[in-house]
């Protein structure tokens, strides 16, 4: 469905993404994992064009879309959540769905639009809020409506960055619980997340970067048992914990002196 080949993003001159090559299936859920810096955001903007690419080429459906604007890419099924989110403020809650419902792919007038906006609002808990201003919504709300703006697209690939980050226990699973169902209605879902628990739960496979390079890719078991990911981003102790929440029979190696983080 997705394919990047060796794309590389500089930002004055310094690279955040080198030479990636990554493929998505169709009904995939693909996590993305790594250290603070590695490029995972700014591999999702080169995927949904928010970003031009440096160098490489970036396919959907078999399509080069390496310089098609993000409006063009949403028309084709992409949508994005952004980490910092980014609601229109001023407009209310209802408002801000309806706009991915109005100027996305169906192209909806105004009261279909309102209908699907409301249908949205509701698979993601936010219908009693409809009438909210944006900016009035708790933290946990907005991660809310950030995915409820993206899902209004009715993406075929969605890609969402941290939608779990500064959630409580009981948000983060209804945030999973939610994810699960979107995926199961047929989206291809890639996942950014630093959620360990969450991520490793949901995703299929997993992607590390690290320094804007891909150092593993495999199932979650599998991650978490590769030394350079240990390494470059969960520590021993941490890699540990989670391969024996997941029941893995595998364990992970051990290095002495090495400092445990997580
Ligand atoms: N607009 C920009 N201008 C300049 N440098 C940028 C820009 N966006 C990202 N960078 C740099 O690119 C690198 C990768 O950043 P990116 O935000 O993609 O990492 P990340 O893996 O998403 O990190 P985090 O987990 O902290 O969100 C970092 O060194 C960052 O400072």
């Amino acid at each position: 469905m997705l394919e990047l080949r060796g794309v590389s993003k500089f930002f004055d001159g310094l690279p955040a993404v080198k030479q990636l090559d990554f493929a998505v299936r169709h009904g995939e859920i693909v996590g993305i994992i790594g250290p603070n810096g590695a490029g995972k955001t700014t591999m999702i903007g080169l995927i949904s064009g928010s970003l031009p690419l440096s160098s490489g080429q970036i396919r959907y459906r078999g399509l080069d879309i390496s310089r098609l604007p993000p409006h063009r890419r949403a028309y084709l099924g992409i949508a994005r959540t952004f980490q910092v989110t980014q609601p229109f403020k001023g407009l209310s809650v209802r408002e801000n769905v309806m706009i991915g419902a109005l100027f996305g792919r169906r192209g909806l007038k105004q009261a279909a639009a309102r209908e699907a906006a409301d249908a949205v609002l509701e698979r993601v808990g936010l219908a009693a809020k409809a009438h909210f201003r944006a900016d009035q919504l708790t933290v946990a709300d907005r991660k809310r409506l950030e995915l409820a703006r993206a899902l209004a697209l009715e993406p075929e690939l969605l890609l969402l960055d941290e939608v779990m980050a500064g959630l409580t226990p009981t948000e983060m699973e209804q945030a999973i619980a939610l994810i699960r169902a979107i995926h199961a209605s047929g989206v291809t879902v890639l996942v950014i997340e630093h959620v360990m628990q969450a991520i490793m739960g949901l995703s299929q496979r997993i992607m590390v970067l690290h320094q804007g390079t891909k150092i593993a890719e495999g199932p979650p078991e599998q991650v978490l048992a590769d030394q350079r990911v240990i390494e470059a981003y969960l520590g021993e102790r941490y890699a540990r914990e989670q391969q024996s929440r997941l029941g893995a029979a595998r364990p992970v190696p051990q290095k002495e002196g090495k400092e445990e983080q997580g």
